[in-house]
């Protein structure tokens, strides 16, 4: 795909002089993330630092490890874990009520805690180890180089937001701080030829969070609301980019002037696809409550103040069926 296959409202914001020392050169980038966080909420990003070589290594070990018996995966399965960390299988999650099951499988890895940790040891919501393979060699160590470069990508990205939004460049800082994150490695089969009715990869959802940073592969399907036209546009592959999508805490903290907009996933190319998501998703007792340079005049808050550890579990409760996590 080239970059000509974009849907306009779909802009690519190069991010690079958001590491930079030019306060004015990342106030101006600030600019164009509002303008597309106010438009659809989704943009793609270039000049984001991340190596293109470990980009590669991540969907490798992702392939890698989809490519497991279903045995060997369920040794990881999810539902062992109180964190919510590990292996899903196939049809394991309904992103859109009242569908058929997501034709999808994916993994779990959030900030690995040991047992003996405090927080662990409190039960603090979302927080403990991770399940990693045993068998896989590199998988863990490509994994977390992975997250940290996509952790330090989101904080810089939440910086920008926050001048986006008239705030001082740190706003969010306090957010991030001991902040949940989430890379779900994910595997999409292809459509059966004869679905069933409303089957899709993934249904049509919001993200739960604040930032999405999502790797797709070359294979394509992923789609975005666009309330303009009322109908589905394509989010295509683009070689060195990320797409990124705003989040429904955003969402709330903006009052809805920063849009978390519904996408899914519909994968009819005839084969397998993988994305990785990596998810910033928050500190867990951090109060998300309507921001006062979003409220205007005689408006109230559309939403009413919820901790980011709520707010979560409710979207677990609500997808996985279980309110376990
Ligand atoms: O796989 C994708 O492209 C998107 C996945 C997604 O929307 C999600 O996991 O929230
Ligand atoms: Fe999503």
């Amino acid at each position: 795909m080239t970059a000509q296959n974009i849907p306009e409202s779909l802009p690519v914001i190069d991010v690079s002089a958001l590491f930079g020392d030019d306060l004015d050169a990342r106030q101006a980038i600030a600019t164009q993330l509002r303008d597309a966080c106010e438009n659809r909420g989704f943009f793609y990003i270039r000049g984001h630092g991340i190596e293109p070589a470990l980009i590669d290594e991540v969907f490798g070990q992702s392939v890698r490890f989809f490519s497991q018996q279903t045995d060997d995966k369920m040794l990881l399965d999810k539902a062992k874990s109180n964190c919510h960390r590990g292996y899903e299988p196939m049809r394991n999650q309904t992103l859109q009520a009242g569908s058929p099951p997501d034709l999808k499988e994916g993994y779990y890895i959030g900030v690995d805690l040991p047992a003996d940790d405090p927080r662990v040891i409190a039960g603090k919501f979302n927080h403990g180890p991770n399940q990693w393979p045993a068998d896989l060699p590199g998988f863990q160590e490509t994994m977390n180089r992975y997250i940290a470069q996509a952790t330090r990508l989101g904080t810089t990205l939440m910086r920008a937001l926050a001048l986006s939004l008239d705030l001082p460049e740190r706003h969010f800082d306090s957010f991030l701080e001991g902040a949940m994150l989430t890379l779900r490695p994910l595997h999409y089969p292809p459509q059966p030829p004869n679905p069933q009715p409303g089957e899709k990869g993934c249904g049509e959802h919001t993200d739960f969070g604040s930032l999405t940073i999502l790797l797709q592969d070359h294979v394509g399907g992923l789609q975005v609301w666009d309330a303009e036209s009322n109908g589905w546009i394509d989010a295509p592959p683009v070689p060195g980019t990320f797409v990124v999508n705003i989040g429904d805490l955003i969402q709330r903290w903006t009052n809805g002037r920063y849009h978390s907009t519904m996408h899914r996933v519909v994968n009819i190319s005839g084969r397998e696809r993988y994305s990785v998501p990596f998810f910033l998703t928050g500190a867990p007792d951090y109060e998300v409550s309507c921001l006062p340079t979003c409220l205007g005049e005689g408006e109230a808050p559309r939403w009413p103040s919820i901790t980011v550890a709520e707010h979560l579990s409710e979207c677990y409760r609500r997808t996985y069926g279980d309110g376990k996590a």
